[in-house]
């Protein structure tokens, strides 16, 4: 396979980011669909949450210079004037050397500035409480605002919205929001030995596995995925096949091709059409070499490798990185440290995506690489994520603190 000048995953970022035309459209949905979804509005506070200063505690609501301390030997001697009911405002107020029941949640009367919880008290009768502990001020109390400011940039543009910031919206009363649509990925899985996973299979052959993982990694990415199935080596129906991904489609996945040489066929057929364009055909990555990324219109054609580890390599690298920018997400990943457990050396010249699994030993965390072959797809399923090996090192040594990422 004559592979053209190879890229690092670095200025393949870059490319595919300079060459962004597509933008996804923008729809309004109700946040209960939204889990997942990401924002294509800023959102800010219409209001205060609270907004009404409220207790955190079942007690009595009192003015904390009336039990300065007190004590069990010398309790504060308070008149009770009432209870609040939870839900409603109260309709009375307290003076000082007075208090009022207040349950957890309810809203405070005005000139109370903290609350003894029923615990440090005493009902001595109907109307009068014995408070046992000093309770300082603003204490079990939580103010108007505390939660959310009105006014507040409460969610930015960008943001992925996970069930907290959905519970963030319905606290606000925000019950629709704009989200970016789903972007629309054609895949198409190619090579004559590649066989439907529904049909009997023949010595040679394999089961299809790439759709299925690029189809899964893809609405775990919150994208909508399109199966376009497996594509005999044939370039009239390749091209047919990824024509019909084209015009239906936001973006089109191709996988494998058949072996050494064939790539050129991926390659041949994306630049058949009018207004195509091929920025890269190979990234210094292992696995993953075989990659064409190019594009036809506005539409990005990413042609993967079609051993299924290098597949997921370059959707976790490249793939992944165009769908974050074309809607403006910036990707947060809180990677484990692990200390490495053997001596590993790397290819040379191409940067590493090495899975790992992670086992625990005397309270420490231990890397294992799972891969040695890019075409066992069972080693990949037991790793729990991977390192990233930069182009410039050699490898890892025995010992050393390794960042793994989750998969
Ligand atoms: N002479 C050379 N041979 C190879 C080179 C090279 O540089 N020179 N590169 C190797 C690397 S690295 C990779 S990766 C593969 C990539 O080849 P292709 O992208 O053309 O993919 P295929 O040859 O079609 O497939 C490789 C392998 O994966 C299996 N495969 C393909 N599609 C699927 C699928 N949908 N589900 C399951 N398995 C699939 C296929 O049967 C092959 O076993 O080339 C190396 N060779
Ligand atoms: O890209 Mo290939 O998977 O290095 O074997």
């Amino acid at each position: 396979m004559e592979l053209l000048k190879l890229v690092t995953v670095k200025e393949a970022k870059e490319i595919i980011e300079k060459n962004i035309s597509f933008k996804p459209g923008i729809e309004k949905i109700s946040i209960l669909n939204s889990l997942g979804r990401i924002l294509a509005e800023d959102i800010y506070a219409p209001e205060n949450v609270p907004d009404f200063r409220k207790s955190t505690v079942d007690g009595y609501a009192v003015i904390s210079s009336d039990v300065f301390g007190a004590s069990e030997s010398l309790p504060a001697i308070l008149k009770l004037v009432g209870e609040v009911k939870i839900g409603t405002e109260p309709t009375l107020d307290i003076m000082p050397g007075e208090c009022m029941y207040v349950p957890t949640g309810g809203m405070l009367p005005k000139s109370a500035d903290t609350v003894v919880m029923i615990e440090y008290t005493e009902k001595l009768d109907d109307e009068t409480i014995l408070v046992n502990k000093p309770a300082a001020p603003f204490q079990n109390i939580i103010e108007i605002g505390e939660d959310v400011k009105k006014g507040e940039l409460i969610l930015k543009k960008g943001t992925k919205l996970r069930p907290y910031e959905i519970g963030v919206l319905s606290s606000l009363g925000i019950l629709e929001v704009e989200v970016y649509k789903k972007v629309k990925v054609g895949i198409i899985s190619t090579g004559d030995e590649i066989v439907d996973p529904k049909e009997k299979i023949n010595k040679g052959q394999v089961r299809d596995i790439n759709s299925y993982l690029l189809y899964s990694l893809c609405l775990e990415e919150g994208a909508e995925p399109v199966l376009y199935g497996i594509v005999k080596d044939d370039y009239e129906k390749l091209r047919e096949k990824l024509q019909a991904a084209i015009s239906e489609c936001d973006l089109v996945l191709m996988s494998g091709g058949s072996s050494a040489g064939n790539k050129d066929e991926t390659l041949r057929v994306i630049g058949s059409f009018e207004n195509s364009n091929i920025f890269i055909h190979g990234v210094a990555i292992r696995p993953g070499k075989p990659t064409i990324v190019g594009k036809v219109g506005d539409k990005f054609i990413f042609g993967l490798p079609g051993h299924p580890l290098a597949c997921a390599a370059i959707f976790k690298t490249l793939v992944i990185h165009y769908l974050d920018r074309i809607k403006n997400f910036e990707r947060e990943e809180y990677p484990v440290e692990c200390r490495f457990a053997v001596n590993y050396h790397k290819a040379e010249g191409r940067a590493e995506f090495l899975p790992i699994s992670i086992k625990e030993a005397e309270g420490k965390l231990i890397a294992y690489p799972t891969y040695y072959e890019s075409g066992l797809i069972s080693r990949f399923a037991k790793s729990f994520g991977y390192v990233y090996i930069e182009k410039e090192l050699e490898g890892i040594s025995e010992g050393q603190i390794v960042k793994v990422y989750k998969f």
